[in-house]
């Protein structure tokens, strides 16, 4: 069963203009259920922009990308939000987490939305928490975690609506060997529980570790 085909997918910026530019060119992949594959690639050959469209936060120029058997480069905006907060979690590379407000507020971000019951929503929140060993923080302002706590924050976060697949851009790009040795036993449980991941990275540690089924490899725009 596949989680994502991807068929002659190109994603061009600045159309019709003299800076166009074509930072994915054809590419064509599949990815199963339950595979955890690795994005690799120098900076600047399309990655993000890769995992930006496969997460649906923004759509292709041309060609086709079918999710969870649903051929979402066909949607709007609107049907690929709503999309997105049922199959998707993305956790991002700045972590985008909301400074100034709790753990527990920036975990129930995504939920908030769906008017839960608070009793609901804490559980849910306590549960993803749980998951990633955050939970005795839930109380603290996110401006006064560790790197390390931060990124299981936005794991958390990504976690609480129960999604399909997992998105991650560079989940250890600013943890030390330790936190990101944690991070990836969090990504070793979520594959066991049969989550698809994607993860980009440039980190070795990533790489060699035994969660990745497979790595794509890009280059300039294309699949190598
Ligand atoms: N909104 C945009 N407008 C114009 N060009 C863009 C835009 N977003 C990305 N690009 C360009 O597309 C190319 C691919 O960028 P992308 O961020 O996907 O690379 P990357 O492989 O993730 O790099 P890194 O490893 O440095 O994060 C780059 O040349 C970048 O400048």
């Amino acid at each position: 069963m596949k989680a994502m085909i991807v068929e002659n997918l190109s994603k061009g910026f600045n159309l019709g203009k003299s800076n166009e530019f074509y930072a994915l060119k054809n590419i064509s992949i599949s990815i199963d259920k339950g595979e955890c594959v690795l994005l690799k690639g120098p900076s600047g050959s399309g990655k993000t922009t890769l995992l930006t469209l496969l997460s649906c936060l923004s759509k292709p120029t041309s060609g086709s990308y079918t999710c969870m058997d649903v051929q979402v480069s066909k949607w709007s905006e609107k049907f690929l939000t709503r999309f997105r907060k049922e199959h998707i979690g993305v956790i991002f590379q700045h972590f985008n987490l909301i400074t100034g407000f709790s753990t527990a507020y920036n975990i129930a971000l995504p939920l908030i939305p769906l008017g839960l019951s608070t009793k609901a929503l804490d559980e849910k929140v306590k549960e993803a928490a749980e998951k990633v060993n955050i939970a005795h923080k839930l109380d603290t302002h996110v401006d006064r975690l560790s790197g390390g706590e931060l990124q299981r924050v936005a794991i958390a976060r990504a976690l609480i609506s129960a999604p399909e697949i997992l998105f991650a851009d560079e989940p250890t790009a600013h943890l030390d060997s330790k936190n990101a040795q944690e991070v990836l036993s969090i990504f070793e449980q979520l594959k066991e529980e049969g989550k698809t991941i994607l993860i980009t990275t440039h980190d070795p540690l990533v790489e060699e570790h035994g969660i990745i089924d497979r790595t794509i490899l890009m280059k300039d725009g294309v699949i190598v």
